[in-house]
């Protein structure tokens, strides 16, 4: 009887094998069909641009119908949204387990509240430091510097104590970097890791007002969450919360009498609003913090990066920057007083930025009253071909020329603001912008003092996109030191 069931059981088995195996062949057969199918007749087919007029195409990614729009004019229209129009689209499922329902992502009353916010805390140096703006631009900054002076007296300590941190908290985050460097010299470094862990850094020490290992923690975090929210498997939660507890700890205990000066600082007083109206809840403070150490990090580490190999390659523009930076701030560390002075590095920022947007599209949804028209349909305004526009910026548009930013922007932009527009336009423009040109100034002229950066052979060009505009197998380059230590 015991063999008959034994038999039974290995019968059971090997039948379930049986099935099993073709079974698993012909899913794994299907699938592979599938692939191919989507590569090679649904991508050529079906996800293609169709010209409709002008500079206008259309376009649709399997589930939502795209107008993308590179008319500058248009573009101008859509993003200043005067007729109250054009949104932004609701986040995608991806985007939402990463950031939440954050400043980039939110709309309407919470989205002013969070944008004066955020504006406080990163806009301070625009009032010293003088980049400059398009015309349409140069009217916004007239209009946002009214708000800033608005701010000023409202309290002056903490604009004060904003550009009193920022700049020295950016030189000893290069610094950091730059000590490492050290042992590496003359060695390959891949600098886009480099730059991860400085902008992570930066925002960490600037923002938020924490340690770099601390800063790195959260880091590590975003980025595990980033994968995981692509798998949209699990929930994973962020060390947020501990720098909240931090703060009210220090002022429960009395070693602070306030939550800080800095971006959080200011988010968890308002954590802590008496008027409910006007108070964020802890899920806003917490989304809020992830957007911007996502925002502060992913875009200015492309910036950063991009530079640097535009460099390496363009030796003469390289010269000219180093020569200007000894100029102006000989061999000492940058100051604010100093920043304005870099025109040359200046130029190469934006060029930088036009060749390669770290965003290369802004995306906003047509709406009438609550009528989203039509549906599943939105309107993508492509930042890198505006960028790359003969009729825009001539045949040589896809050379490296810092030369076109030598006057005003408007003049390089025909006094046409969508024309470059690498922190986007409008009331929905980017809010870190001064805070980012600010940050590669500082970090390019450090390096420019210490070292000559040179391409290494091994480097492999292959930009990709995703999320922002990246090197797929990073940016590997040859740093000498200069004769004199700076
Ligand atoms: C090279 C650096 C950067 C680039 C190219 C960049 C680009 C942009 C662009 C194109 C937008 C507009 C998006 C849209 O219209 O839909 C934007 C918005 C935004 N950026 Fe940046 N950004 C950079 C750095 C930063 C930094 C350092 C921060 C924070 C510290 C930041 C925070 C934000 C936020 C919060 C928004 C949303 C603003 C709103 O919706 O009101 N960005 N950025």
């Amino acid at each position: 009887m015991q063999n008959l069931i034994g038999e039974v059981k290995k019968m059971e088995t090997m039948g379930n094998l049986l099935i099993l195996f073709p079974a698993s062949l012909c899913l794994f057969l299907f699938v592979a069909l599938l692939n191919v199918f989507y590569k090679y007749w649904w991508i050529p087919h079906r996800k293609r641009n169709h010209f409709l007029s002008g500079k206008t195409y259309l376009s649709w990614n399997g589930v939502r119908a795209l107008l993308l729009i590179t008319d500058p004019d248009m573009v101008n229209e859509v993003l200043k949204n005067s007729e109250k129009a054009f949104r932004k689209p609701k986040a995608s499922y991806f985007f939402d387990k990463l950031l939440g329902d954050g400043l980039g992502s939110t709309e309407s009353e919470k989205w002013a509240r969070l944008r004066k916010l955020a504006y406080y805390a990163f806009h301070g140096e625009s009032l010293k430091v003088n980049h400059r703006h398009s015309a349409d631009e140069m009217y916004e900054r007239f209009m946002l510097l009214l708000f800033s002076c608005l701010l000023v007296t409202w309290n002056i300590y903490k604009l004060d104590t904003f550009l009193q941190n920022m700049i020295p908290a950016v030189v000893a985050s290069v610094e950091t970097m730059l000590e490492k460097w050290k042992s590496k010299e003359g060695k390959e470094i891949e600098v886009f890791q480099e730059f991860r862990l400085l902008t992570s850094e930066v925002i960490s020490r600037t923002a938020f007002g924490s340690s770099y290992l601390e800063g790195e923690k959260i880091f590590d975090m975003l980025m595990k969450l980033t994968v995981i929210a692509g798998r949209n498997i699990y929930k994973a939660e962020i060390p947020i919360i501990r720098l909240l507890k931090k703060r009210e700890a220090k002022v429960v205990t009395g070693e602070a009498d306030n939550f800080g000066r800095d971006f959080l600082g200011l988010l968890v007083n308002a954590y802590h609003e008496a008027d409910e109206k006007n108070r964020l809840s802890i899920q806003d403070l917490v989304d809020e913090c992830k957007t911007f150490y996502f925002a502060g990090q992913e875009t200015v580490n492309s910036l950063l990066t991009w530079a640097t190999l535009l460099l390496a390659i363009h030796t003469d523009w390289q010269d000219k920057a180093r020569a200007e930076v000894i100029e102006v701030f000989d061999n000492q560390n940058p100051d604010s007083e100093g920043m304005a002075k870099l025109k040359t590095i200046s130029m190469v920022i934006n060029e930088t930025l036009r060749l390669y947007p770290p965003i290369s599209g802004v995306i906003r949804e047509v709406r009438l009253g609550t009528l989203v028209l039509p549906t599943h349909s939105e309107v993508d305004m492509r930042i890198i071909a505006l960028h790359h526009d003969p009729d825009l910026w001539g045949d040589d548009v896809d050379l490296f020329k810092p030369e076109r930013f030598a006057d005003v922007i408007a003049e390089a932009t025909k006094y046409n603001a969508a024309t470059f527009m690498p922190f986007g336009l409008g009331p929905r423009s980017c809010v870190g912008m001064s805070f980012t040109i600010i940050q590669a100034k500082i970090a390019l002229s450090m390096i420019l003092q210490r070292y000559t950066i040179n391409l290494s052979p091994s480097y492999v060009h292959a930009a990709l996109q995703r999320l922002t505009l990246k090197l797929q197998h990073g940016i590997q380059l040859l740093f000498h030191s200069l004769c004199y230590d700076a």
